[in-house]
């Protein structure tokens, strides 16, 4: 496994071809931009998405026929995009190919995780998941970095993570393809609510607790999706939720900082130009948490108040109003 295809050059694509190319392998990016192509084919790096990271120049175009022949494909398109991109994508992709899905979130039109639009839109791919703590700038950076990496077939699974790891980048194995989804989904809108929990001062027990009632949150729903809980307690679950709660650098943590100290969703957003994927993905998770029959307050609770239909105020109110019950249920 040689050519190793990067849909997508947004902050963690541009990482993920870094680290690939580090670890051996041919890399071809497929931009959306022309000008995010140009900078990375001719070594100035991503200023767009990645900035202020000193990059080798690394293989990049717009043309989405330049990732045909890709011995795999790492897909790190948006949540909300991925469905458009990946049906352009499709007539370009042979039989068998593994598509690695890395993006995290749920599709807000269909409720759908992303190896069900995969399977909807390039049902000939072969699909495998990459999720876990790894923030773009440090993986660019060469720091030490572990993360999942689920697909069904294990000898698939040992020719992926020798493919694109290396010693400071990470991969572990699972068959567990649904846990991995869930556990990236689902921490970006807990770390919102870290966020709003920094951002209104209410300590860090708070925060703590936020953290371990999300992880019963994450884990109920991946349970019920069919995942395996023990996935949840590896680093696709509770170690991506510990990261992306912990620091600001976080997008979704330091959105959610923002609306706790007062700024609206539509000024934090319309300052950014990347994506806050717990955003777009919080309404489709309670959504498919209602279908599944799934409680989830307090992802309920940043839908709530990022839906208009409640203030921060009012959906904490809610959450401390909630009858005491046992731990494990
Ligand atoms: N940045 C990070 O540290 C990590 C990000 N991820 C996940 O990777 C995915 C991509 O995030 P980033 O690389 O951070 O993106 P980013 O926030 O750096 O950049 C935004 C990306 O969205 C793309 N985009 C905007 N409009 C689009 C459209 N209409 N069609 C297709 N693409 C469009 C841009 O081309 C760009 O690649 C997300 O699901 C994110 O949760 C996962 C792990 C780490
Ligand atoms: O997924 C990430 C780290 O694992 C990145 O989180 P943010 O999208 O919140 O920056």
């Amino acid at each position: 496994m040689q050519k190793i295809g990067i849909l997508g050059a947004g902050a963690w694509g541009t990482a993920l071809a870094f680290t690939a190319r580090e670890a051996g392998r041919d890399v071809q990016i497929w931009a959306l931009e022309q000008d995010v192509a140009d900078a990375l084919s001719q070594g100035r790096g991503n200023p767009a998405f990645l900035p202020g990271i000193d990059l080798p120049a690394m293989p990049a175009s717009s043309d989405l026929s330049d990732l045909a022949g890709s011995d795999a494909i790492l897909s790190v398109v948006p949540v909300q995009h991925a469905r458009r991109v990946f049906t352009d994508l499709s007539p370009h992709v042979a039989a068998g190919t593994p598509i690695v899905l890395c993006s995290k979130g749920i599709e807000q039109s269909s409720l759908s995780l992303m190896t069900d639009v995969l399977h909807e839109t390039i049902p000939q791919a072969v699909p495998a998941v990459l999720s876990g703590p790894s923030f773009a700038a440090d993986v660019a950076r060469g720091l030490p970095t572990a993360v999942t990496l689920a697909c069904a077939d294990q000898a698939l699974g040992d020719t992926l993570m020798q493919a694109i790891g290396r010693p400071t980048f990470r991969p572990y194995w699972s068959n567990d393809l649904i846990g991995a989804e869930v556990g990236g989904a689902v921490k970006n809108v807990l770390a919102i609510a870290c966020g709003v929990v920094e951002g209104m001062k209410l300590g860090k027990s708070a925060h703590a607790a936020i953290i371990a009632r999300g992880f019963a949150e994450m884990t109920r729903l991946a349970v019920a999706l069919g995942g395996q809980a023990q996935t949840l307690s590896g680093l696709c679950g509770l170690g991506d939720l510990v990261l992306t709660c912990s620091s600001v650098q976080s997008r979704n943590m330091s959105f959610g900082k923002a609306l706790g100290e007062g700024q609206s969703a539509e000024a934090i957003l319309a300052e950014r130009n990347s994506v806050t994927e717990g955003v777009a993905t919080a309404p489709a998770l309670i959504a498919l948490a209602e279908r599944e029959g799934v409680s989830m307050p307090i992802c309920e609770a940043v839908d709530d108040t990022l839906s208009n239909r409640m203030s921060l105020d009012e959906a904490i109110r809610d959450l401390l109003s909630r009858p005491f019950t046992q731990e494990t249920s």
